[in-house]
């Protein structure tokens, strides 16, 4: 398991600590695992010169620590400090200790060096408002440079706990590592996380984490659904590998169920219908095994659901998804189908009422839609969003995004790892629907049919950047194959 802590959970595991270890001991590990990845970090540079920006607080008396061991490994430090009305007792043992090194200490950001690295010791999870003054211009220079940026425990700027950024009109620190103290934090795997926190390092400082309470939410890892990725026995057929009917396609949208539809097909569903509700094209000549039926008057019976795609919100739109919830057929819910959710009351009823797995697929400006929020609210507490509507629905909900994060009924989050911007352009929602309804048709249950999906499919647009189809460009057609390839190179990882 990779867990991820809150602040306040942080904050009560280091109490507990701090009272069985000599003063100081914890910062000194701190800085002791952070000077040694800024070493690594230099270690290709010649004569590399080091900016530490040093905060007010005990994140600052970690920087102090890292620039005390950097100096006295030889390497030329120099500390620019934001001194506050008081120092805390181990910061001040830490800023002794730096100047009896042979660390250089600096009032303002000397101009031109071209630092091999800053490390970023402003704030850590005692941030307590936007950045101003000081400390924003001296974020927003090192956010102009391409120095490398270490940041310690968390990008000054961003809330650990949500990963969005402090302040209506905030700004954090750009780095490209972040090494985080004693438990990793939801804050940096989310929202504007992934981009201002960069690859992530956790540095427990030998403290013990709590083994009964659980922590705030935890990363998605294949882990957490291997016992359903097996071989196929010899002995199946495509009846052994479920259905998927795929609803949608409203005028002009053709292309959005058909995108589903190829996607549960490559993740391994047995057989895939497309029920469209204007003019059936009859064939799709790039994937002619799917089969395609009107909407009006099918009967999707013995088949897993996704509804929504380009499904428009016409009367006849609204009269399927009606018979849909009702069923009791595992059901993926996307794009239309949570506006109109959203805009009607009764069907907001019979989905939480519903006794089938049920999976709900929002982007932030659909999940705002269905909270009756705005997107801002949304984006700035992804977790508590997806939450509240896992909550209030009884649904396993999906908030895609920069580090979708899954919700179930009972409070459980998981922030999902994988996955590149090459996903953010049209169609990539309907192929994400689409694998989780294959999944659901193979028997997978609701919440590991979820986590699987969104896993694969961030691994799979990982795999085509890998092979230099994306980010740019990638096309939501390019997946499904990419999730093949993801989805059995597991099985044959772990089932095989
Ligand atoms: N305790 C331990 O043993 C260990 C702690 N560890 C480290 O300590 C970090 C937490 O330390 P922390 O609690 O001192 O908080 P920190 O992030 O330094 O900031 C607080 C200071 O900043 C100030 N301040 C806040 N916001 C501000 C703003 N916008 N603009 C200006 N000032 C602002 C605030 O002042 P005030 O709000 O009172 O004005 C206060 O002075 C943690 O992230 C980890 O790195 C590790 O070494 C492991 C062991
Ligand atoms: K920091």
């Amino acid at each position: 398991m990779k867990p991820l802590y809150s602040v306040a959970q942080i904050r009560d595991i280091e109490t507990t600590a701090l009272a069985s270890l000599p003063p100081g001991s914890l910062m000194q590990r701190a800085g002791q695992s952070a000077s040694e990845l800024a070493v690594k970090l230099v270690a290709h540079r010649q004569s590399p010169q080091v900016l530490v920006l040093a905060g007010p607080g005990n994140n600052g008396g970690d920087a102090l620590e890292v620039a005390a061991n950097l100096g006295q490994a030889g390497i030329a430090v120099t500390v620019l400090r934001l001194a506050g009305a008081s120092t805390p007792p181990d910061s001040a043992r830490a800023l002794l200790r730096a100047r009896a090194g042979g660390v250089r200490f600096a009032d303002a950001l000397p101009a031109d060096v071209d630092w091999a690295l800053v490390v970023d010791g402003l704030f850590g999870i005692g941030l307590a408002r936007a950045l101003s003054g000081a400390a924003r211009a001296l974020a927003c220079a090192v956010n102009e440079h391409d120095w490398p940026v270490l940041a310690l425990d968390v990008p000054s700027g961003l809330d650990a706990d949500t990963g969005a950024l402090v302040g209506p009109d905030g700004v954090a620190v750009r780095a490209g590592h972040t090494i985080t103290f004693i438990g990793d934090k939801p804050g940096l795997h989310t929202g504007q996380g992934r981009d201002y926190a960069g690859a992530v390092t956790l540095a427990g400082l030998g403290v013990e984490l709590p083994a009964q309470a659980p922590a705030e939410a935890q990363l998605n890892e294949v882990a957490l659904f291997a016992r359903y990725l097996h071989p196929r026995a010899q002995n199946s057929h495509k009846g052994s590998f479920g259905n998927v009917a795929v609803i949608g396609g409203a005028r002009g949208m053709l292309g959005a169920p058909v995108l589903a539809a190829r996607g549960a097909l490559l993740a391994g569903a047995g057989r895939v219908f497309v029920a469209t509700l204007d003019r059936n094209p009859g064939l799709d000549m790039a994937q002619p095994e799917l089969m395609f039926r009107d909407a009006a008057g099918y009967d999707p019976a013995g088949s897993t659901l996704v509804i929504g795609p380009g499904m428009g919100d016409s009367a006849d739109a609204l009269r399927l998804l009606h018979r849909a919830q009702g069923g009791a057929a595992p059901l993926v819910l996307d794009a239309d189908a949570l506006n109109l959710i959203a805009a009607n009351p009764d069907l907001q009823l019979q989905l939480a009422q519903r006794t089938g797995a049920t999976a709900l697929t929002p982007h932030p400006l659909e999940a705002a839609r269905l909270l009756g929020v705005t997107i801002a609210v949304i984006q700035g507490d992804r977790m508590a969003a997806a939450r509240e509507l896992a909550a209030r629905l009884r649904c396993h909900v999906v908030l895609k995004g920069a580090g979708s994060v899954l919700a179930r009924p009972d409070g459980m989050v998981v922030i999902n790892p994988t996955g590149n911007p090459g996903l953010a352009t049209a169609g990539t929602g309907d192929v994400l629907a689409g694998i989780c309804g294959a999944l659901l048709a193979q028997g997978w249950p609701g919440w590991e049919a979820l986590l699987g999906a969104v896993w694969v499919h961030g691994a799979a647009a990982d795999r085509l950047v890998a092979q230099g189809v994306g980010p740019i460009g990638l096309t939501a057609g390019e997946l499904p194959a990419a999730a093949r390839a993801v989805l059995n190179a597991l099985v044959l990882e772990i089932g095989g």
